[in-house]
C-alpha cells in the first residue's frame, strides 16, 4: 500500500525539473504555494460533498483528487509522505482523547 505512495512521490520529486506545460504537478509547482493550496481547499470541499450525497465511487475518486493534491503540498514544502505516515506510526497506542487532554495540560 506505502508503495504507491512512495512511487507517486518519487515521481512528484521529479517533477520539480519538469517543463509546467507539459505536466500538470510541474504546472502546480510553477503557479506556488497558493495555487496548490486552493486545489488543497477544493478537493476537500469535493470529497465531503461526495461523502454526504455521492456514491461510493465517487467518494474514492475524490479522496484521491485530495490524497494527491496533499501530497503535491507536502512536496513543495520538502516533506514527503514517509513524514506523515511517521506521525501516524508515532501516533499508534495513544488514545485521541488521552492525545487531546496532554494538549491541554501544555
Ligand atoms: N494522481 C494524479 C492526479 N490526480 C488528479 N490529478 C489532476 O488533478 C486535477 C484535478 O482537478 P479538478 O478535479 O479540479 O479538475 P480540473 O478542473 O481539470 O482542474 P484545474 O484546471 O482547476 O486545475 C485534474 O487535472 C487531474 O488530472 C492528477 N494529476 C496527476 N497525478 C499523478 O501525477 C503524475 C504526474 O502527472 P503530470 O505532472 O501531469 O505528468 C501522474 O502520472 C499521476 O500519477
Amino acid at each position: 500500500m506505502t508503495d504507491t505512495l512512495e512511487r507517486l512521490a518519487g515521481i512528484l520529486e521529479a517533477r520539480k525539473q519538469a517543463d509546467p506545460d507539459s505536466s500538470y504537478v510541474a504546472g502546480l509547482y510553477a503557479k506556488g504555494l497558493d495555487t496548490i493550496l486552493k486545489k488543497v481547499g477544493e478537493e476537500a470541499t469535493e470529497t465531503v460533498i461526495a461523502a454526504k450525497g455521492g456514491s461510493s465511487e465517487q467518494l474514492v475518486y475524490e479522496t484521491a483528487d485530495l490524497w494527491f493534491h496533499t501530497l503535491v503540498m507536502l512536496a513543495h514544502q520538502g516533506l514527503g509522505p514517509e513524514d506523515v505516515l511517521s506521525e501516524l506510526e508515532r501516533r499508534f497506542g495513544l488514545s485521541g482523547l488521552d492525545e487531546k487532554a496532554a494538549r491541554r495540560q501544555k
